[in-house]
């Protein structure tokens, strides 16, 4: 249901002029701790309906895809996975989660990511018809040496596939963005799941497309659209011309020792 659904999202996006489509984090599944239901093993390409339908669809509309994230079996493990794909169809990356959402506020939140899911153990940086992106997801974006990583080997948009909550989302989830965009001078794009009425993980939504200097280009209310935006990268040049950053970093001062926070 879901997969014909986001399908036609998608190719609508796609009739709208989108070069890029971006999906949010989850988007075949509930966010719940019964993942492994709806996992897939990309392998497996019958086993395999939505990965198989975002590299067709990706190829039928000769568009870039960042995937958004699904659970991904491979062996007896599971991972949450972004697969990304270039505009002939085929898989250029799959980036696994590599923070997972771990969160126990007294009262309000209790999800343990790490019950379903292993973390991945690489970073994702992908060239596509559409200029060089890092990929993230969703928690991915609370950790900004990993968007720093990325602006340093030439990303120009960071894609974090999301699905915020109502705890954290009102105070974090546009600060975050944004900070990671100013940063690094750079373009970051999220998408998250419409806010749901029923289940016990209720999504922020919001999907937002913010520019170099942390100003909101795009952004979704708490229901389901699909966000147009024009990504302007000479925005980006501009931006780092009038403040340099990198050249004014001081990476002579900074020495980081292994800080444990809540030691
Ligand atoms: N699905 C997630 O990773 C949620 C992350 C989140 O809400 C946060 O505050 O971080």
């Amino acid at each position: 249901m879901n997969i014909a659904r986001v399908r036609e999202l998608i190719q609508d996006a796609a009739l709208k002029g989108a070069k890029l489509v971006v999906l949010p984090e989850m988007w075949n599944c509930p966010y719940s701790d019964d993942f492994s239901k709806f996992s897939e093993d990309f392998i497996d390409e019958k086993a395999s309906p939505s990965f198989t339908m975002l590299s067709e669809v990706a190829l039928s509309q000769g568009i870039t895809v960042v995937g958004g994230s699904i659970p991904e079996r491979c062996g007896d493990k599971l991972y949450n996975t972004c697969c990304i794909f270039g505009s002939d169809g085929k898989l250029i990356a799959k980036h696994r989660k590599l923070h997972l959402f771990d969160v126990d506020i007294p009262g309000d939140l209790y999800f343990k990511e790490s019950d379903s899911y292993m973390p991945g153990d690489e970073t994702t940086i992908v060239d596509t018809d559409v200029g060089r992106i890092g990929i993230g997801t969703c928690h991915d974006m609370c950790f900004p040496e990993l968007a720093m990583l990325y602006g340093s080997r030439g990303a120009r948009l960071i894609c974090y596939p999301s699905a915020f909550n109502m705890s954290t989302g009102e105070a974090l989830w546009e600060l975050l963005q944004r900070a990671r965009a100013v940063d690094n001078q750079l373009f970051v794009a999220t998408c998250s799941p419409a806010r749901n009425s029923s289940g016990s993980y209720m999504f922020w939504g919001h999907s937002t497309l913010v520019g170099p200097f942390g100003e909101i280009i795009a952004t979704a209310g708490s229901e389901e659209s699909i966000v147009i935006a024009e990504i302007d990268y000479s925005m980006i040049h501009l931006r780092r011309q009038s403040l340099p950053l990198a050249t004014q970093r001081r990476d002579d001062v900074y020495q980081f020792v292994d800080l444990k926070l809540n030691a």
